[in-house]
This record gives structure tokens, C-alpha cells and sequence, in this order.
């Protein structure tokens, strides 16, 4: 591996994260959501998750710390020699490891390859991105997912296994709910690798898995998203209820203001049936009945 004092000779892709770690001269504290990962085998293969198709010539990371995965994405970036050379954007909060990545990754910076975002990826703007790659500071994962996924663009990302198990459940799954449908309400998603906690260093608490999110457009309609996703919200906090009760309880968060002509609208077998039960295309009916019949408010 290489150790080299800024390891640039050596090009991308090859870095050792312990190395960078120890150049980076701070260590990753679990209180800022920094558990860096340390296993070569898993930070080599996290940007072959990239869909095959998938325009790689501007990547976005979020949370770059010491830079081992922004080692991979350069390398990433750079592989087709042919083609006009891609580009990196860091966005990093944490100014140490923001200024490390800047020294690190010097060369890179000064030939317009990768910029570098100080910055808190809740608050900043977006950048420009044809696909991101990351591993997500666990804190705010649910927030940035949901920050990138209307996005359309290709999404390989690492989150906590229980995480990444709600987001590609299916409907009657125990793990099914409000998270599942929003996020396959984007993009086709799926678990393409489960990590151990021996991959990081600090270790957190739990296991992690890598969900790839492949953008496309839903089989179904909503004629208002943000209706859809609300009433989604809605009813998966009363999932163990019937659709009939959970539709009648939630009207306060679904700002339905007759619930009642949405029950008397709706087919007895789906208001007998539970909201954990209902696949997103027949929420999706359910939420367009319910924002025809059911006077709903804005949010
Ligand atoms: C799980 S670590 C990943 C670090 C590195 N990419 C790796 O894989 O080793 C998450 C990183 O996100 C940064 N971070 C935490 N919260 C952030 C936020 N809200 N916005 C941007 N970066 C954040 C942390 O400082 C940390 O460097």
C-alpha cells in the first residue's frame, strides 16, 4: 500500500486508510459521525456498485474524512484515460479533514479534479453531480438520502444494515413502511453489500450495508408528491390498523379534512387490509382518492 508523504506519485486508488488517517494527524471521533472505513477490499469494490450505465464523470461525495473512498472515486474518475478526465466534489463538515483533503489530494485540486466543500451537506447547495457515492454520516443519513434521491441520479451509499433493510423492503415485510415507499417512490433500491463493523475504524455500533438507488420513474401516478409522501407518513404511524382507521386516525397529519368521503370512496377489501400490507402503487391510488374525495390542506 502506499505511505508515500502525500502519496499522489503513486496516483489514485491505492492509498492505505491507515496511512491517510495517520497523515490526517486527527482522529475519527464517533461523536461527529466519523467511523472511517478501513477494509481496501470494500473501498475498492464501493465504486463498481455504480450502476453499469451510470454517467460517472462528476462524483459527489458526502463526508469525505482521511479520503480513502475519495482516493477510490479519483481513481474512478481518471480510469478512462480517453475520455476528457471526470471530477470529484468533497463535501466534508468537519474543517480538519476538509483542509487534510485539500493537502492530501493537492494535485488533484490544483488540475480542477476534485473540489472540496467545506460545509454541513444538510445546509449546503448541491453541487452539480452525474452520480454520488458515499459513506453516510449515520447521524443524518435518512436527511441526506432524502436530499439526493429526488435528484434522480445514481446512488451507491452506505448506511446502517437496519437502515438500508427498510429502504428496500417489500410490502408485507416486517421491515415495510413509511421509508420503503419513499424511497422506491426514486429510484429501483437494493442492498448489494452487508459490511461488518470490523470495516471501520471506529467501529460503530451496528452493521452497515451498501444500497445501490437506481433511478427511475415510479409505475404508478401522484398527482402531488408531497401529498403522496405525507399520507404515506401518515398512515405507516398507525401500520397495525386497518387502512379504515388509519385513513379516519391521521387526518391531522395528512391534512385530510374529510376522511370520511375518502373511507366511503374507497374498496372494502383495501380499507379492511393494513397500511403495511399496501405496495406502493396501491398507496398510490389510495393517496390520489384521498386527495380527490378528502379535501386535503396544504402541509
Ligand atoms: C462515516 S464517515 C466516512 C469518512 C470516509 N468517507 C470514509 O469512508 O472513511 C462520515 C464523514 O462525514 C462527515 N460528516 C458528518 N456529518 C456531516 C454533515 N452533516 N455534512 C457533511 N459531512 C459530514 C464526518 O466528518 C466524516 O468525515
Amino acid at each position: 500500500m502506499t505511505d508515500s508523504p502525500t502519496g499522489e506519485a503513486a496516483g489514485y486508488g491505492s492509498r492505505d486508510p491507515d496511512a491517510l488517517a495517520r497523515r490526517a494527524g486527527a482522529r475519527a471521533d464517533p461523536d461527529r459521525d466519523q467511523h472511517f472505513l478501513v477494509d481496501d477490499r470494500v473501498l475498492d469494490r464501493i465504486p463498481g456498485y455504480l450502476p453499469a450505465d451510470a454517467d460517472g464523470s462528476h462524483l459527489l461525495e458526502i463526508g469525505g474524512g482521511a479520503g480513502a473512498l475519495t482516493d477510490r472515486l479519483l481513481a474512478a474518475a481518471t480510469a478512462d484515460a480517453t475520455a476528457d478526465s471526470g471530477r470529484v466534489t468533497v463535501i466534508e463538515r468537519d474543517g480538519t479533514f476538509a483542509d487534510f483533503l485539500r493537502e492530501e489530494f493537492a494535485a488533484a485540486v490544483d488540475g480542477g479534479l476534485l473540489d472540496v466543500v467545506e460545509g454541513d451537506a444538510l445546509d449546503v447547495d448541491l453541487p452539480p453531480f452525474s452520480a454520488c457515492v458515499a459513506n453516510l454520516p449515520y447521524g443524518v443519513s435518512s436527511e441526506i438520502a432524502f436530499r439526493l434521491l429526488p435528484e434522480k441520479k445514481p446512488l451507491v451509499l452506505m448506511f446502517q444494515a437496519e437502515f438500508a433493510d427498510r429502504m428496500v423492503a417489500s410490502a408485507g415485510e416486517s421491515e415495510y413502511g413509511r421509508l420503503s415507499v419513499s424511497a422506491q417512490h426514486y429510484a429501483d433500491v437494493e442492498v448489494v453489500e452487508r459490511v461488518p463493523k470490523e470495516a471501520f475504524d471506529p467501529q460503530p455500533a451496528v452493521e452497515s450495508a451498501v444500497v445501490r438507488c437506481t433511478p427511475r420513474d415510479p409505475d404508478y401516478v401522484v398527482g402531488d408528491e408531497a401529498f403522496f409522501l405525507r399520507f404515506v407518513k401518515a398512515l405507516f404511524t398507525q401500520r397495525r390498523k386497518t387502512v379504515r382507521n388509519a385513513v379516519r386516525n391521521t387526518a391531522h397529519i395528512s391534512g385530510l379534512d374529510e376522511p370520511e368521503a375518502v373511507v366511503d370512496a374507497a374498496d372494502e377489501e383495501l380499507l379492511s387490509s393494513r397500511p403495511g400490507k399496501l405496495d406502493p402503487a396501491v398507496f398510490a391510488a389510495l393517496a390520489e382518492l384521498a386527495r380527490e374525495r378528502g379535501s386535503p390542506t396544504e402541509a
